[in-house]
């Protein structure tokens, strides 16, 4: 994932932009970036590393001047985590200029890399797929251009485009210098992105103009006054120009709506709405389905008390609870310092945060038999210490629930989940993972459970499961990819 925003204002966006960020941190901590560009087409940029309170100091605020930008929050999926370089925005100089922010991660990029060169005549100098993005799109505008001037048509057909060469997951927004704004999705929609609006309002010597917004999650909109237009579709793009006026067009030849199913699971805020399915909504009724998965595996008087593991799992566990007739207690206790372990780089630093984050209170463990729900369990770094730290507390027993199915398959749209041998599902039986967790009994839920918590009383139709399943909705992803990606990145 990533975090993305982008606004076109009446006046100037530094600070909404600031404000949205710090709002998607929960979806990248590695690094922030933001870009505006001012009516004389001037881009301003400013990106580094860590979080949004620390990379953006008072006097970068002040120079991003101009009523439109965007923004973004880095959890690295390609490339690397620490290098400044691939902070996005990313910038090419031609044609007009651009900025671009992307939430996803391509699954060609080694064939688009020889292209760029070979075909295009780029230089790439990052192993960023972003900068990649961002120099097909940049590429194929060039070549729509026919007179002086840009028009939302000539956008469309180059996004039409970077459709038919791109593979994998993009949700993303660019700055055209001196023309606007620009919103796509990938055909399947993978990634999320949704638009807002705020009707024109009479300003001191301004033309009124209305203002827009799009987002990677609903949550952004409520919190700024925008009021929802829709979720961006896939395969479609929306252009703001500069004047403020909308153009929206479907640019891909067969789009189908297969949404990440992890942003439900983990990725997304609860109160964020995504493609019409209420994340909160969604992770109540895993814990219902879940409850019924506990009740069919584990000896009837086997659980005296039922406990979320912090944050993401509580809605999950509050249900689990709930419909097994089991006490809901809450016996660990989260330092909000700490941010996600699982988005941070590098296994070590995961295995201390965890205990840095998360202290077991023993009154609430000595003697009891407890079940503790997580939403899923990913490499098992937060299952296996929190089992210990369970057991350290004096629990009598310790059953683990995960509210997701095992995760056997890397993530190859957004996640970093590069390595199966990472993965503690990965080549095991569900016996052998409760040995490696260290728990007395494990249960996961169905897959079939999990695809209906998120599907049931919507119109999705289908839903991207692949860490699940092993079916990648954009295709077969072969063999000597995921071998590759495993070898070329950090784990
Ligand atoms: O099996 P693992 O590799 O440890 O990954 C899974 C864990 O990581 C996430 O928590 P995280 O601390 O990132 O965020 P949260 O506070 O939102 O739950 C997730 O909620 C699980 O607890
Ligand atoms: N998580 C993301 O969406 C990452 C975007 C991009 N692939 C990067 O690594 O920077
Ligand atoms: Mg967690």
């Amino acid at each position: 994932m990533c975090g993305i925003v982008g606004m076109a204002g009446q006046g100037p966006v530094n600070q909404e932009i600031y404000d949205a960020l710090l709002l998607l941190q929960h979806r990248g901590q590695d690094s922030t970036g933001m870009a505006t560009a001012e009516s004389s087409g001037v881009f301003h940029i400013h990106k580094a590393r860590g979080q949004v309170r620390e990379a953006f100091r008072t006097r970068d605020m002040r120079a991003l001047l101009g009523d439109i930008g965007l923004g973004h929050v880095r959890y690295a999926t390609k490339g690397t985590a620490s290098n400044e370089e691939e902070a996005q925005p990313f910038y090419v100089n031609a044609p007009y200029g651009i900025v671009l922010v992307h939430n996803g991660n391509l699954t060609n990029t080694r064939e688009l890399t020889q292209e760029l060169f070979s075909k295009d005549r780029r230089h790439l100098n990052t192993s960023s797929d972003t900068e990649l993005l961002v120099n097909i799109l940049g590429s194929e505008l060039q070549s729509e251009i026919a007179g002086p001037d840009l028009d939302p048509e000539q956008v469309f057909r180059a996004v039409g485009r970077v459709h038919e060469r791109v593979e994998g997951s993009y949700a993303s927004i660019a700055l055209i210098a001196g023309y606007g704004l620009l919103a796509f999705r990938d055909p399947f929609g993978i990634r999320p992105l949704i638009l807002g609006k705020r009707p024109a309002a009479q300003v001191p010597g301004g033309e009124p103009r209305d203002e827009w917004i799009v987002a990677s999650e609903s949550l952004v909109l409520e919190n700024a006054g925008f009021e929802v237009v829709r979720d961006i579709e896939p395969g479609e793009a929306v252009f703001i120009a500069l004047d403020g006026t909308m153009h929206a067009r479907q640019c891909a030849t067969n789009p189908t709506l297969a949404p990440c199913s992890f942003e439900y699971v983990y990725l997304a805020r609860p109160d964020s709405v995504m493609n019409g399915v209420s994340v909160y909504e969604t992770r109540l009724r895993m814990g219902e389905r879940l409850a019924d998965t506990v009740a069919k595996y584990t000896p009837a008087g086997a659980i005296d008390v039922v406990m979320p593991i912090p944050d993401s799992a509580r809605p999950a566990a509050m249900q689990v609870a709930r419909k097994l007739g089991i006490e809901y207690r809450e016996g660990f206790y989260k330092n909000r310092y700490v941010g996600r372990t699982f988005i941070m780089p590098g296994q070590a630093v995961r295995k201390k945060s965890v205990r840095q984050k998360l202290n077991a209170m023993s009154t609430e463990f000595q003697g009891k038999n407890v079940l503790l729900v997580d939403d899923s369990i990913v490499r098992g770094t937060t299952s296996r210490e929190i089992i210990q730290m369970a057991r350290d507390a004096g629990a009598l027993s310790v059953t683990f629930a995960s509210a997701a199915p095992p995760v056997r398959f890397p993530h190859v749209y957004g996640i970093n989940m590069p390595s199966r041998h990472e993965l503690v599902a990965h080549g095991r039986t569900i016996p052998e993972i409760a040995e490696e967790l260290g728990c007395d009994y494990l249960v996961y839920q169905e897959v079939e459970d999990l695809k209906a918590a998120i599907m049931e009383g919507t119109d999705l139709v289908d839903l991207d499961m692949s860490c699940f399943d092993g079916r990648y909705v954009t295709g077969t992803v072969s063999e000597e990819y995921l071998a590759w990606v495993e070898g070329s990145q950090e784990s």
